[in-house]
């Protein structure tokens, strides 16, 4: 898990970004990968794996339940399988450090095998919800022992044969779907999943990749009604995994705000429930053009082009926010240089990331100089209409990658810069972010510290 060490950089404006990038491979497919390849019978292989913190946590769990995995080059890994039903009992706590995606789908796995295992992780991830997993898990015949709340440390115990059930969501979350269908693979009978809002649909593309019975029908209210039919015998796969649309959007904010800068991140997963920043972003005014459209290991991926761009606010549709979850903190840093107002709403579950991160986005841009507002779900802010924000604060990422490097990137718009308080977060998600930023601004020799170029 990341160093205990607090980092703190600075992070300044600099000239025009140029350059072509690849960004590391998508967290969420990332997971599943390491996951499904854990529950298969035989050798998969994967490409272009994440090698951050959280996808090495889901590694290091599924390891400890009997998968053989190992790192075989640079993002190449091969893991052999146990077949579904097969996880072993783990000797020791899972350390789920900060990744709320590895803990909440860990905790579905567990709940349909004969084992036990308790979930532990960082300050930040033990503050978080698990009730909401916890809930279809226990009609499923898991029993769990929690911290107050409902939060970790957690104890689960699985159940076999575990109890196939019928699961509306409560809350638009894909962990959520994706924790109740990973028991459900090993459940007799038919799980259904009922998805009034869509989300992130990478388990059920992965899923049927490995083999599985799973069908997904729309009704005619819009609703989605997942079905997977249990005790599933899932086969290996060579798995490449897409650029991650969520870590491309740093590096594309910070070209569409700094004159001049034109920037090509290659490879980028293009799933429409995963590209909303990209829509939004347009619908601002954003310069972005997409070529070499294709598919990888069943997901759509695309080169994106941003040019420097003259943004203006928006009235952001709650309805959009599931397929951009992620990405407010970073879409809020390009409203505040925007022209004009941009109103966000339906935003509650960004309380509950690894911050709270209308809390933390509405804090910080303030103390750089951006006039916001914040609501109960949402921000107003109130962009400057291009002129740089003063800058020159301390922000804290509170254990929070896209806090951090969110406010990386609005040093690239402040007349002072900006300093992060600790960037090693980062590395859950994103380990290169700050070479790669380096490299961009064409400061020499990626590998020294930002604190190094903030002085340069
Ligand atoms: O399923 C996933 O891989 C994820 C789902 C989202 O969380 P929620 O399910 O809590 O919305 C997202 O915020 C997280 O980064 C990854
Ligand atoms: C919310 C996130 O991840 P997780 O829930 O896996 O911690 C994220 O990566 O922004």
């Amino acid at each position: 898990m990341h160093s205990a060490v607090p980092r703190p950089a600075t992070f300044q404006h600099s000239g025009p970004l140029r350059g072509t990038i690849k960004v590391p491979g998508d967290k969420s497919v990332s997971h599943r990968a390491i996951m499904l390849s854990a529950l298969a019978v035989g050798e998969s292989r994967i490409s272009g794996l994440l090698e951050g913190e959280d996808v090495l946590a889901t590694a290091a769990a599924m390891r400890a339940m009997g998968a053989k995995i190992e790192r075989t080059g640079e993002g190449s890994w091969t893991v052999h399988g146990v077949g579904v039903g097969g996880l072993m009992q783990p000797s020791a706590t899972l350390d789920m450090g900060n990744s709320g995606t590895s803990t909440r789908l860990l905790m579905g796995l567990v709940s349909s095998h004969r084992i036990s295992a308790t979930f532990i992780g960082d300050a930040s991830l033990s503050r978080r919800p698990m009730g909401r997993v916890i809930d279809p898990l226990s009609l499923m015949g898991a029993e769990f022992t929690a911290s107050p709340g409902g939060t970790l440390p957690l104890m689960v115990r699985g159940l076999v044969p575990a109890i196939p059930i019928q699961y509306r969501l409560p809350v638009a979350s894909a962990q959520v779907k994706s924790a109740v269908l990973l028991a459900g693979l090993n459940a007799p009978g038919i799980t259904e999943v009922i998805e009034p809002i869509p989300t992130r649909d990478h388990s059920e593309r992965m899923l049927r990749g490995f083999g599985a019975n799973l069908s997904v029908e729309l009704a005619k209210d819009g609703v989605r009604h997942i079905h997977l039919m249990g005790e599933a015998e899932l086969r290996p796969q060579n798995i490449e995994v897409p650029g991650d649309p969520s870590s491309a959007a740093f590096p594309i904010v910070a070209a569409l705000i700094t004159p001049g800068s034109e920037v090509t991140v290659t490879h980028v997963g293009m799933n429409p429930t995963r590209n909303g920043i990209y829509k939004m972003l347009e619908a601002m005014g954003a310069s972005l053009s997409y070529s070499n459209e294709r598919e990888v290991g069943g997901e759509p991926v695309a080169d994106i082009t941003a040019r420097h761009s003259i943004l203006h606010g928006i009235e952001v549709p709650p309805e959009v926010a599931p397929s951009m979850i992620d990405e407010f903190p970073i879409l809020f840093v390009a409203a505040s240089v925007a022209q004009g107002r941009t109103t966000t709403s339906g935003l509650d579950e960004l309380r509950v990331k690894e911050s709270d991160r209308l809390a933390l986005m509405a804090s910080g841009l303030h103390a750089i100089g951006s006039v916001v507002t914040e609501t109960e779900d949402g921000l107003l802010i109130d962009g400057s209409g291009g002129e740089p924000l003063e800058g020159g604060a301390a922000i804290k990422s509170a254990l929070d990658h896209r806090i951090a490097m969110s406010f990386a990137v609005a040093g690239q718009h402040c007349y002072k810069g900006v300093i992060v308080d600790d960037v090693t977060p980062i590395a859950t998600s994103f380990p290169s972010f700050e070479s790669m930023l380096m490299m961009l601004k064409g400061v020499e020799g990626s590998s020294i510290s930002s604190d190094d170029f903030a002085h340069s």
